[in-house]
């Protein structure tokens, strides 16, 4: 488990990066949301020992941040962005993770590694030059990595984005049944990725928590403020292009969602809210109160 109480986040000279961010993270997957800049990697290099809060206070399984000697092991991470030695093998890299996180024997090493290779599908590369692999392998290694030593807590940033479809479904299941025991905190734009994964999902914007609950309660903010209308090429033209989630065309007309505070055209009727939708009108009051 996860508490995260008050936690304040300034960058130097800067805007508050995280204000008064206070949440409890059980066991299972949350889906971390938020658009560009909100604060979700800030919190997430908290979360693993990167960065320092400059104010509030943060425990993992009841111990401190402050403690990082205890709490090295229990976390995987998976960040954005990183840097893998381009001279290392992915197996040497993993080794080299496996020591920075405190795990002194080599045989335990050695079998951590071959089951996190088979994992991500990597053992047939295992022995190559990290400057060989493609982005999409490199993010594999990151993968495993993050896993080394079974940790109890994950945190993984946009992990998704360099897999293709086949991988993304791999890595997608491998961290359910990851979760299944533990606490996974996933942070993405993809809202889809969440649907399909997680329990309970928490909203960043601008630093500050918009929202936490189940994936029923993120659906639920749309409640009231999606529309669905058919109308002319005309109609669809002189629509504000800012509230229109989705169109299609048929039979000559457009039938469009759109995401209103008020009803957007005389035609349009209330429909109920998808996730995504839950999620877009969600910020966009946030925006407009
Ligand atoms: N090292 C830094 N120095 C100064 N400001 C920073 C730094 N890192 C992040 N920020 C600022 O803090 C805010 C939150 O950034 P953060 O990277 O945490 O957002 P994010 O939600 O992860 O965004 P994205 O979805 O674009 O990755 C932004 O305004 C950003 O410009």
């Amino acid at each position: 488990m996860i508490t995260i109480e008050h936690v304040s986040k300034t960058y130097k000279k800067g805007a508050w990066a995280l204000l008064d961010v206070s949440v409890t993270l059980g066991k299972g997957m949350t889906g971390l949301l938020g658009p560009n800049g909100a604060g979700k990697t800030t919190l997430m290099r908290i979360l693993a020992g990167l960065a320092a809060p400059t104010s509030g206070h943060v425990t993992v399984a009841g111990i401190p941040l402050t403690r990082p000697d205890e709490i090295r092991q229990m976390i995987g991470y998976l960040p954005q962005y990183f840097h893998i030695y381009p001279q290392m093998t992915g197996r040497e890299y993993l080794d080299y993770v496996g020591v920075m996180k405190g795990m002194s024997d080599l045989k335990a090493r050695r079998l951590d590694i071959a089951r996190l290779l088979e994992m991500v599908n990597m053992q047939d590369k295992a022995d190559k030059k990290v400057r060989t692999y493609s982005g999409g392998m490199k993010q594999r290694i990151g993968i495993a990595q993050s896993l080394m030593g079974s940790p109890e807590v994950l945190i993984v940033d946009e992990p998704t984005s360099g897999l293709d479809p086949r991988e993304r479904v791999r890595f997608r299941n491998m961290l359910t049944r990851f979760s299944l025991k533990r606490t996974v905190l996933l942070s993405t734009h993809i809202v889809a990725d969440i649907e399909s994964n997680c329990r309970q999902v928490a909203v960043l914007n601008q630093g500050s928590l918009l929202m936490t609950g189940d994936l029923q309660d993120l659906q639920g903010c749309g409640q009231g403020y999606v529309w669905e209308a058919m109308l002319s090429a005309e109609q669809y033209h002189a629509l504000d292009p800012s509230l229109v989630m989705s169109s299609r065309q048929q039979e000559g007309m457009m039938i469009c969602r759109m995401i209103s505070m008020h009803k957007p055209h005389p035609d349009a009727l209330q429909v109920e809210p998808g996730l995504e939708e839950g999620y877009i009108a969600l910020l966009r009051r946030e925006r407009d109160e």
